[in-house]
């Protein structure tokens, strides 16, 4: 493979599949040997999930497992639009319908943004990463990962991300200024190009902490922008900014997503 991510200590893993259900099953193999790992490290499992095309992969083969310890799951979004819960336009419901209907997490280790705090106006201009849902989800993050302590940024175990076609990971979209974010956990967008425009997202930072961060990317509408990633180490497309500094990078493909890219057999 002609990678040319060659700036990060660890080489990612790239996989790519004939079909999306070999993509789920290799994926829920992954979730299930991180959860287990997780757990009997640290008695729990923090995941964040994406939105868009994500849950139904994750969830294909994944809510068929039996050895997984639902129970101990902490489960976070890695964005979330600030629409009401059971709007189809929302993450959790998405994710609700896929996966949280199926398996066994108890309700209160799924933690969703609370959308009734949102403010009718937009922020003052100074500070419009700031908004009430991003800094109550960022409580909740506080919360679970931190506790009395003080940490810089929250360790997740795993976060599950997508890739839109612009290069755009989470809510982090190219030439954004939340790019550049390097103090909140949780930021507020009120100009999502990807609809709907409000949103909280994790920021950079907050990715690039995880011990584990996996993209999974399908369709031949994604495979430019994969070519641009892996070939050109110059853009800085939010997810060429995905380096975890200490984690590990999983790339999970269909064969129509890396058809442009030059993979072992
Ligand atoms: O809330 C969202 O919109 C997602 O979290 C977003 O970041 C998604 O992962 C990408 O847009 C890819 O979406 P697709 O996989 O559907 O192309």
């Amino acid at each position: 493979m002609s990678l040319k991510l060659l700036d990060r200590m660890e080489q990612p893993t790239v996989r790519s599949f004939t079909t999306s259900n070999e993509l789920s099953v290799s994926l829920a193999d992954l979730v299930t040997k991180l959860s287990a790992e997780s757990i009997e490290a640290r008695d729990r499992f923090t995941v964040g999930i994406s939105g868009g095309s994500l849950p139904k992969l994750l969830a294909a083969d994944l809510k068929h497992r039996k050895d997984v310890k639902w129970d101990k799951w902490e489960v976070f979004f890695c964005d979330e639009r600030i629409v009401p819960l059971e709007h189809e336009d929302s993450n959790y419901f998405l994710c609700k319908k896929e996966l949280f209907d199926h398996v066994p997490i108890p309700p209160e280790k799924i933690h969703t943004i609370d959308p009734n705090l949102a403010s009718e106006n937009e922020p003052k201009e100074e500070d419009d990463s700031i908004d009430p849902v991003a800094e109550d989800y960022e409580k909740q993050l506080i919360d679970v990962f931190a506790g009395a302590k003080s940490i810089k940024f929250p360790v997740f175990d795993l976060l599950l991300l997508g890739i839109g076609p612009d290069g755009h990971t989470c809510s982090l979209f190219p030439g954004h200024r939340l790019l550049d974010e390097g103090v909140l956990w949780v930021a507020y967008i009120g100009d999502s190009p990807k609809p709907p425009p409000k949103r909280v997202t994790l920021t950079l930072p907050v990715v690039n902490h995880a011990r584990n961060v996996a993209f999974v990317a399908t369709g031949s509408g994604k495979q430019d922008i994969l070519y641009q990633i892996f070939e050109d180490p110059s853009s800085k497309l939010p997810s060429q900014l995905v380096k975890p500094t200490n984690g590990k990078l999983y790339w999970f493909l269909d064969d129509a997503a890396s058809s442009k890219l030059i993979l072992p057999k």
